[in-house]
């Protein structure tokens, strides 16, 4: 079975304790390589390395880094359909997707970075009649810490290591314990692109030992984070006495805001996307749907009757819209909440049950389910789920639409399907979220600040935003002679 290995001072290395983690393949259920069970004395290999490569590579050209950021992106790639199969195999998702989303979204983050890093620039500002001018240079921050979830594996991975490294720092990472594929296949092209050794050090492992290594370590002075907000919430506290910078992208519960006035067909199929996309696994579906109250009886039915149409399936298989969900463990917790529908006066409308797939039985498939419910204060429309589950409920007025979609203890972001500009306006300004779509979903582009409000995280990803966090910025101020 194959053996996984930890990428730490540009060599693969087995952990020092030798002990592994068995990794699963959630179309079938069956346990497919091992990956490294690394501790706290892996995370000192790999950050030592860093430290090492630190002076060398905070003083390596613009163009040199831009340029292996792209060698990086160019094997991509040439590998993009061994990836994708990878990453569904590992993630459960449809192979449709990891080909035509998640790599090309990892590819793009490399190139965009190595593009951005040339562009990126800092303030001056001049005192007049003081002959004095300040100017701000931005220093990379020394070695830095990415951790990343399964649930867009190497989308993810790559959008946080990417910046970290086109700002000059050097970089401990771990992926999430749950999809290690893509992360460690990725080493093997960081070698082959010559990237130095030591600049980037991946360690596998649980999350309670080497990402809990990465956050107490004294000398990692800035983490990176994607994942639950409980988990979120745990690295703040950690890391809050050690003056740590933080960038914590955490969940959601996500309101779809539909009016009469929008155009419907559009709305009607963006909308089942945004809910089952990725199996529901993606932190910015929308998965608390509110209808305007004369349209909701037709959207209903509509929905419903689309809903129906998605073919949950194995993965590698091109008719599948859905695939597994990540994990035995994670569908029960899924399971877990659609079966409190009727306690909390909800109706399922359809979905509700696990899907046997033929020569896949033990594979974690789950049926597309839309839940009606009474009210937004139940617990299904104010926990996050992340899984094909979505609820709906119609509103009479946009003050009603708005006070539910801000009554969730969450703020990522929300979609508001209507015609109308000025409500469109009203909405984008009054909603409480980092990211409004209008008319559209996760309709991205890398130069806009990511992230959310409330308890969906703190700080911004994306663009420029990035580059700030991962540089430390520090002022000069000088005084001249006339
Ligand atoms: N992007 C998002 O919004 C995501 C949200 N989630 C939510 O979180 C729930 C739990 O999923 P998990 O897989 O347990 O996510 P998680 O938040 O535990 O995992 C994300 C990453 O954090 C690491 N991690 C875990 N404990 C850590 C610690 N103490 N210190 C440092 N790193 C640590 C994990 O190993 C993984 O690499 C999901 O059911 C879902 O609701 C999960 C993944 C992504
Ligand atoms: O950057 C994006 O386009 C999407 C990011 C998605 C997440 O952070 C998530 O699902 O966790």
């Amino acid at each position: 079975m194959q053996q996984l290995q930890n990428y730490i001072n540009g060599k693969f290395v087995s952990p020092l304790s030798s002990e592994w983690i068995d990794n699963y393949n959630p179309s079938n259920g069956e346990i497919y390589s091992k990956i490294p069970k690394s501790k706290q004395e892996d995370v000192e290999l790999a950050f030592e390395a860093a430290k090492k490569a630190f002076p060398e590579w905070s003083n390596t050209t613009l163009e040199k880094r831009s340029q292996l950021l792209l060698k990086i992106a160019n094997l991509l790639q040439q590998k993009l359909v061994e990836f994708a199969q990878a990453e569904s195999k590992d993630n459960g998702k449809p192979l449709s997707l990891a080909l035509n989303i998640d790599i090309p979204r990892a590819i793009s983050n490399f190139e965009f970075y190595a593009h951005a890093l040339t562009q990126f620039g800092s303030e001056a500002h001049e005192s007049v009649g003081k002959n004095t001018i300040n100017f701000t240079l931005r220093k990379p921050i020394g070695v830095v810490g990415c951790i990343s979830p399964w649930n867009l594996p190497l989308y993810l991975f790559s959008w946080k290591i990417a910046p970290a490294l086109a700002a000059g720092n050097c970089v401990v990472a771990k992926p999430s314990e749950i999809t290690p594929m893509t992360a460690y296949l990725l080493s093997e092209i960081c070698i082959e692109a010559g990237l130095p050794k030591g600049v980037l050090n991946i360690v596998h492992g649980l999350g309670n030992e080497v990402g809990q290594a990465m956050v107490e370590h004294p000398q990692i002075k800035a983490i990176s984070f994607t994942g639950g907000t409980k988990t979120g919430e745990h690295i703040a506290r950690t890391a809050a006495p050690m003056f740590k910078k933080l960038s914590l992208e955490l969940g959601g519960k996500n309101p779809n805001l539909i009016f009469a006035d929008c155009d419907y067909d559009k709305m009607l199929q963006t909308t089942v996307k945004s809910s089952f996309a990725n199996q529901g696994q993606i932190c910015l579906c929308g998965s608390r749907i509110f209808v305007e109250e004369s349209i909701y009886e037709k959207f209903k039915n509509d929905f419903i009757a689309e809903t129906k149409k998605l073919k949950v399936g194995v993965p590698s298989e091109a008719s599948s819209d859905l695939g597994a969900v990540v994990s035995e463990a994670h569908m029960q917790k899924i399971l877990g909440y659609i079966n409190q529908a009727e306690k909390q006066d909800a109706k399922i409308l359809t979905g509700g049950k696990r899907v046997e797939v033929k020569d896949y039985e033990n594979g974690y498939y789950l049926e597309p389910t839309i839940i009606e419910v009474q009210s937004n204060r139940c617990q299904l429309n104010q926990e996050e789920i992340f899984g094909p589950v979505v609820t709906i409920l119609p509103f009479k007025t946009e003050e009603q639409a708005l006070e539910m979609a801000n009554d969730v203890r969450y703020g990522l972001s929300a979609t508001v399907w209507t015609s109308n500009l000025d409500r469109a306006m009203r909405l984008s300004n009054t909603l409480e979220a980092g990211i409004i779509w209008v008319n559209t979903w996760l309709n991205r582009d890398l130069r806009t600040p990511f992230g959310g409000t409330k308890d969906s995280g703190v700080g911004r990803e994306g663009g420029f935003e990035a580059l700030r966090f991962f540089t430390e910025p520090k002022n000069v101020c000088i005084q001249y002679k006339n």
